[in-house]
Order: structure tokens, then C-alpha cells, then sequence
């Protein structure tokens, strides 16, 4: 979607608009010369008819400039944030995970609106400002060439009063925009956080924090809005004060008898007004110029941040398994989460990670996922170590099915099929295996599952998740306790039909040690604060009566 076209028809009304300014001006020096009787180019008939021409031309430009800006603006900042958007969707989960989104909203939100209002829409007058600036001088020049280096000598006052506040303007609009990132955080956090913000009657404390960040922001608002108003407000008055001295010596050098008319004098006086007002404008239009730069920067800087780097892509099948050798690791350099791991899971086996509340059975859940390339030792994917691949082509290897669902304000079916198409035998299979029969039968696969699936119980935004997953079919599924917000009935049909899927590399994290899900596992891996403490089938590790055994024992009583 070109922009140039409209951009062109919308500056090209701007600079008609600045050719009728000035025709405008000489056809009144040509009526009040005619009037006082010093003669003029013009008869008066054709002074009229030359005035009906230029009402003519004036509704053309409007009609060309209520037609071209808007569009160009819609179109500006529609392609403005799909880009950045696009941009953003191509950062790896792992790097975004890294980010403040405030800053995102920020920059989508506030910023998209600042550039629009005080950068684009601006920058649309430039070219007929600096055209307005050559015909004035040229005019002006021919009308008389004495008062003209004058009243130019004047006019520079406006200009470096403008230029000395405007240089303040980039700065604070960095300031608006991560106040406004902070405010939206804030109030991200409030709306997530409502249920237990009424729980714990901390409605007071809330509106406290609400309000801090609010004032927060409202207060380097208040700062940009004087820099700006100044702004204008300088360069109007210093304008004034051009104009009246300007028409002081107009005033002189007529009574003096230098070929000065009435005529002259006033169309010198409005061509003054139409040169400060374009000569005031150009420092506004650099200084906000320089403030969209600073907000395009800042965007550019958080897109370009944690930046997917390339890589080699991922196996497609996966033949030999997962290697993990010598595995440690800390977050934030503390004590650390997994220490030393080694093990190997076989293609297409189906394995189980158990272990006690914290002992990094979910730690090494998101390392095998990819979702932190900060350990120790190696992840091989049939032979290749996982920070080498690149992370778009680790999706098509891996799913993972998590505690924690998102569910899109969509339908059903798009929340599962995750907005694509698939064919119905395949959606039915999904459904059938993730247990979804139900809610489908009872609600429909279009029914919305409100804001973050608020219109679903637990159970049935987790079979969603599930069905998301194995509708991807990937070689290898990852499963985090997804099965614990099910009721034991439902959980076991949805662990068995993992279970049963063949071909697939399965690892199951599980709190829950049922014998019979266990049995069906080619291995257990058991850790004990981050340590592998055991490896094995269930029989063996009942048999060696070691840490599982105790686990085991433990969770059956
Ligand atoms: N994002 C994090 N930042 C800092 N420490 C973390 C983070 N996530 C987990 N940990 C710590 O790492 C250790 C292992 O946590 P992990 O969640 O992997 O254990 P887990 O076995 O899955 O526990 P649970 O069964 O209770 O879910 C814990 O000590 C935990 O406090």
C-alpha cells in the first residue's frame, strides 16, 4: 500500500494554498491602491473576476486536502504499526519473555498518536511553508527592496527564540513516552491483578499505585505541553512585534515619498504575518521532527533488542533423541536450579520428570524448549545443540502443553486451531483426544471464550491448550503438569491419550505419581534439588528403593 501519491496531492494543496495566500495579498494591494487612486495593474472588473477565481481554486484545495491528509495519515501510521508488529512477532518467545511489553504498548499507543498529530500532520505544511518563505521574499522584494532587508533583519528574532526552546522537545517526549509505558504496566497489572486486589481488600493501596504512576505521567505531559505552548507563544509574539515594527517603517517610508503606496505598506504588513507564521512554523516542525526521531529510535532500540540471531534449522523428524549432557543452571546468578545433568531420551519414547515441589522439574521443562540459552552443557536435538537452531524452525519440532493458558477473546475453535485451517477428520481426532467433546457438544466450537477464556473453567481452557498442541503434531511434546487443573477422570483419559499418540517424543513433567500413567513410561527421571538423583522404568526404581520409591510410597498414602 503506496503512500506517495496521496502524500504528493495533500503537500501539493498545501503549496497551492501558499500560492493563493500570496495572490491573495497582491490582489489587495491592487483594491486598496485602486481605491485611494495610485493607480494599479488591474481594472476593478477584473480585480473581481480574479477574486472569483481564486474562492474557485480555494474550495478545490480543500477538497484535495480533506481527501489526501486523512488518507495519508490512516495509511502512515496503519503501515507504521503493522511493520513494528511484524517486527516484534519475529523475535523468539525466549527474547520476548527477556522484555517489558509496557514499552511495546507505549510505543503502539502514545507514541503512534504523538507522531500523528505532532510530526506528521505537520510535516505535511513544510513544503508550502518554505515555499511561502520565497514567494513572500520575492514579493516583498519587488514591492520594495528598502524595506524588505528590514523587515528580514526583525523577523530572525522569532527564529532563534524558537530554535533555543524547541531543542528541549526531543527529551521530554522520551520522557512522555516511558512514563506512558510505566502507566500502562501499571494498569496491565491492576486489571490482571483485580480478583485479588478485591481478596485482599487492597483497593486503597491499589488506587494509591494507580495514582502515583498516573501523576507520574500527567506530570512530564504538563512539561511537553509548555515546552510546546512556549514554543508557539514565542514565536507569536516575537511575530507581532515584526509586524508592528515592520509597518512603523513602511508608515515612515511612505510619508517620506520613496515610492512606498497605502497599498504597499498593508500588503507588506500581511505578507510579514504569512512569513513569521511560516518562519515560526519551521523550528516547531525541526524540533518535532527530532522528538518522532527520539520515539522512533526508542522503538527501533527495543525491536532491534534480543533480536532472533539466525541459526541452523532444526531437524524436522527427530530420529536418534534428546541428549542432555552436563546441564546446569542458575537464575540470576543464583543457587543454581539443575546442576550436572546428564541423560538421553530415545526418539518416539514416552518419558516421565518427577521430583519434589522446586527441584527444577519445570526448569528443565523451558531449557529443552529453548526458552533460555543461558546454561552450562549441552542440549542436543539428534546431535544438534539447541542454541545453534534457529528459534522459528524449534516450533515445528516442539510443543509444549503449559500450566498456565493463554486463551484468546476468540472462539473456541480458534483458540485451538490458533486461527488457521486444518481439515475437519483431523480437528475431530483433536478433539476427541483432548477430551474437548463436551464443551463442544454442549456450547458449540464457535462459542467465545471471553477475555482470557473468563467464560471457561479451568479444565476447559487446559484441554484447549492440549488440543493446541497435538493438532501441531510435532515430533517432540512437551508436557508441564497439564493435566493437574482436570478432574482425576478427565486427566487420565487426557494423559492416556498422550500416551497412546504414536511416534512422538512425549516428556511429561508430573507431580501426580500414578502407577499406571508411570508404568507406561519408558523412563522416570527423577531430580532432587536440581540434582538427577535416579533414571529409569518404574519396576527398576521401585526395586532399588531409592529416592522414587520413597516419593512413590509418599504419594500413595
Ligand atoms: N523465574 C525464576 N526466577 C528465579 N528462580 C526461579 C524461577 N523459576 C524457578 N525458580 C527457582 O528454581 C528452582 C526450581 O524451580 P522449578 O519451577 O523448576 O521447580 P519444579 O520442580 O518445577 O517445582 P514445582 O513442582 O513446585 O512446580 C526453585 O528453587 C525456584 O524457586
Amino acid at each position: 500500500m503506496h503512500n506517495y501519491g496521496t502524500a504528493f496531492l495533500g503537500m501539493l494543496a498545501m503549496v497551492l494554498n501558499t500560492v493563493l495566500n500570496l495572490a491573495i495579498a497582491w490582489q489587495m494591494q491592487q483594491l486598496i491602491d485602486i481605491a485611494a487612486g495610485n493607480g494599479a495593474f488591474l481594472t476593478m472588473a477584473q480585480l473581481c473576476a480574479v477574486f472569483l477565481l481564486s474562492f474557485a481554486l480555494m474550495g478545490v484545495i480543500m477538497a484535495l486536502n480533506a481527501y489526501a491528509r486523512p488518507i495519508f495519515l490512516k495509511r502512515a501510521l496503519q503501515q507504521y504499526r503493522d511493520y513494528a508488529f511484524a517486527r516484534l512477532t519475529e523475535k523468539s518467545a525466549f527474547a520476548f519473555g527477556r522484555e517489558d511489553t509496557s514499552a511495546y504498548l507505549s510505543a503502539l499507543t502514545n507514541d503512534t498518536l504523538s507522531l500523528e498529530t505532532n510530526y506528521l500532520s505537520a510535516l505535511f505544511t513544510l513544503p508550502a511553508n518554505v515555499l511561502m518563505l520565497v514567494g513572500v521574499l520575492g514579493l516583498m522584494l519587488s514591492y520594495s527592496p528598502l524595506l524588505t532587508p528590514a523587515a528580514l533583519t526583525v523577523s530572525l528574532l522569532p527564529l532563534g527564540a524558537s530554535l533555543l526552546a524547541g531543542g528541549h522537545l526531543p527529551a521530554q517526549e522520551k520522557r512522555v513516552s516511558d512514563a506512558n509505558g510505566a502507566f500502562l504496566a501499571t494498569l496491565k497489572d491492576m486489571l490482571s491483578g483485580f480478583p485479588v486486589i478485591k481478596s485482599f481488600q487492597a483497593e486503597k493501596e491499589a488506587l494509591r499505585l494507580f495514582s502515583e504512576s498516573n501523576a507520574a505521567l500527567q506530570q512530564v505531559k504538563c512539561h511537553a505541553a509548555r515546552t510546546r505552548t512556549a514554543l508557539q507563544y514565542i514565536g507569536g509574539a516575537a511575530g507581532s512585534l515584526t509586524i508592528f515594527t515592520v509597518f512603523l517603517l513602511g508608515a515612515a517610508l511612505a510619508l517620506s515619498g520613496r515610492g512606498v503606496t497605502a497599498g504597499v505598506v498593508m500588503v507588506f504588513a500581511q505578507l510579514m504575518e504569512s512569513f513569521e507564521s511560516s518562519l515560526s512554523v519551521i523550528p516547531q516542525i525541526w524540533a518535532n521532527r527530532k522528538a518522532a526521531d527520539a520515539l522512533i529510535d526508542k522503538l527501533a532500540a527495543a525491536l532491534a533488542a534480543h533480536a532472533s540471531s539466525g541459526g541452523v534449522p532444526a531437524p524436522s523428524v527427530l530420529k536418534d533423541g534428546i541428549t542432555v549432557q552436563s546441564l546446569s543452571f542458575a537464575y540470576n546468578n543464583e543457587t543454581p536450579a539443575l546442576q550436572d545433568i546428564s541423560f538421553r531420551f530415545a526418539a518416539g519414547g514416552k518419558y516421565a520428570v518427577a521430583g519434589g515441589s522446586g527441584s527444577g522439574k519445570s526448569t528443565l521443562l523451558k531449557l529443552l524448549q529453548g526458552s533460555n540459552d543461558g546454561y552450562r552443557g549441552s542440549i542436543l536435538y539428534d546431535g544438534k545443540e539447541l542454541r545453534t537452531l534457529r528459534p522459528d524452525s524449534l516450533y515445528d519440532l516442539l510443543s509444549v502443553i503449559q500450566q498456565d493458558v493463554f486463551i484468546f477473546n476468540s472462539s473456541v475453535r480458534d483458540n485451538f486451531t490458533m486461527f488457521r485451517d486444518f481439515p475437519s477428520g483431523k480437528v475431530e481426532r483433536v478433539i476427541r483426544l483432548a477430551g474437548l467433546e463436551g464443551l463442544i457438544n454442549a456450547r458449540g466450537a464457535d462459542c467465545p471464550c471471553g477475555e482470557n477464556g473468563n467464560v471457561l473453567s479451568g479444565g476447559e481452557r487446559q484441554r484447549i491448550s492440549i488440543a493446541r498442541s497435538l493438532l501441531r503434531e510435532t515430533p517432540v511434546l512437551l508436557v508441564d503438569e497439564a493435566t493437574a487443573s482436570l478432574d482425576p477422570v478427565t486427566a487420565f483419559g487426557v494423559t492416556d491419550s498422550i500416551l497412546s499418540l504414536d511416534g512422538l517424543t512425549r516428556i511429561l513433567v508430573t507431580h501426580r505419581l500414578e502407577e499406571a500413567m508411570l508404568r507406561r513410561c519408558d523412563g522416570i527421571l527423577v531430580l532432587k534439588n536440581g540434582c538427577l538423583e535416579e533414571f529409569g522404568a518404574f519396576d527398576e526404581l521401585m526395586d532399588r528403593k531409592g529416592y522414587f520409591y520413597s516419593l512413590f510410597m509418599v504419594s500413595q498414602s
